[in-house]
């Protein structure tokens, strides 16, 4: 066995199994990362929607992330679910104090069904404590406007939000993902200096549950093997549009995306096209 990579996901926890810690660890396993968590929240939740929120103690979320980094060791760390002021603070203080360098963060605040995973008054913490500790910032459109401000229609819009999470909000790189726009679902990255958009084929499902956890945990398993961040974010594409195409068609509502499919058909030349 060569060196094992390994990545830590701070998040709460989707009993469907699609989004959340759930969704990161299954991905983190396919792109051959070892898989750790600290949960944050358990959801109780299907692909109808959310039916509650049980919070862990801060004591229980410290206890975990200090358990896992002094023991086994992180490569990269993503973050998913806050949910409160209090827990982005905590997440902010261990992040300084065990000087992880790679952070990803997702910056959650609704689900696919409506219900808010984010506490209105968590949005300050988050842009003021973790957005200047981060790596990159994941947005989607909606989550995007939130932290900025200011409403995105347009490719030129989205370059915008990207530009100001950085430059005035001090994250390393911002990803706005247009998985919310019509058309083609086009990501654009600011990686600090350059502009970068990706693109992918748009499929018509309504199966899209923890499609952005799984596209940001995707791009902390590849940072935590030493990729750089465009080749992380182009991997994560690819990952995310394939489980999104061969999706698994389960449950009654919006139903999870298919983890196995980068692995099952990533080598595939056409599996992208059409
Ligand atoms: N129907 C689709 N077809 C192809 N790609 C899509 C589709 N919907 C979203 N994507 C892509 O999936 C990734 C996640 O984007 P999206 O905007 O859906 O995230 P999100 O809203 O944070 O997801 P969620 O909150 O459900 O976890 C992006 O790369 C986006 O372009
Ligand atoms: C626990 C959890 N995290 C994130 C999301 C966003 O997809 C969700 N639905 N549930």
């Amino acid at each position: 066995m060569g060196q094992i990579y390994k990545a830590l996901t701070i998040a709460g926890s989707d009993s469907g199994g699609g989004a959340g810690i759930q969704a990161d660890l299954k991905t983190f396993q396919m792109l051959e990362v070892y898989g750790m968590s600290a949960i944050t929240a358990v959801t109780s939740q299907n692909t109808l929607g959310v039916n509650g929120i049980y919070d862990i103690p801060l004591e229980g979320i410290e206890g975990q992330i200090n358990s896992v980094v002094s023991d086994i060791g992180v490569d990269a760390v993503k973050t998913g679910m806050l949910s409160q002021p209090a827990v982005i603070e905590l997440v902010a203080e261990q992040v300084i104090k065990h000087k992880i360098t790679k952070l990803v963060v997702d910056p959650v605040m609704i689900a696919k069904g409506g219900a808010s995973l984010l506490a209105d008054n968590a949005q300050d913490a988050l842009r003021s404590r973790l957005l200047p500790l981060a790596s990159v910032v994941t947005p989607n459109i909606p989550e995007a406007e939130v932290i900025t401000g200011m409403q995105i229609t347009s490719i030129h819009d989205m370059k915008e939000a990207a530009l100001r999470i950085v430059q005035q909000f001090g994250a390393g790189a911002a990803v706005v993902k247009g998985g919310h726009s019509s058309g083609e679902p086009t990501d654009v990255l600011y990686d600090g200096e350059q502009f970068h958009l990706l693109t992918a084929s748009r499929y018509e499902t309504r199966h899209t549950h923890g499609t952005g956890c799984t596209f940001s945990a995707a791009i902390t398993a590849e940072l935590a093997k030493g990729s750089s961040l465009f080749d992380a974010v182009q991997t994560a594409k690819r990952f995310i549009t394939l489980a999104i195409r061969y999706e698994l068609g389960i449950g009654g509502g919006h139903g999870p995306t298919n983890h196995w499919a980068y692995w099952r058909h990533g080598n595939m030349k056409e599996s992208m096209e059409s």
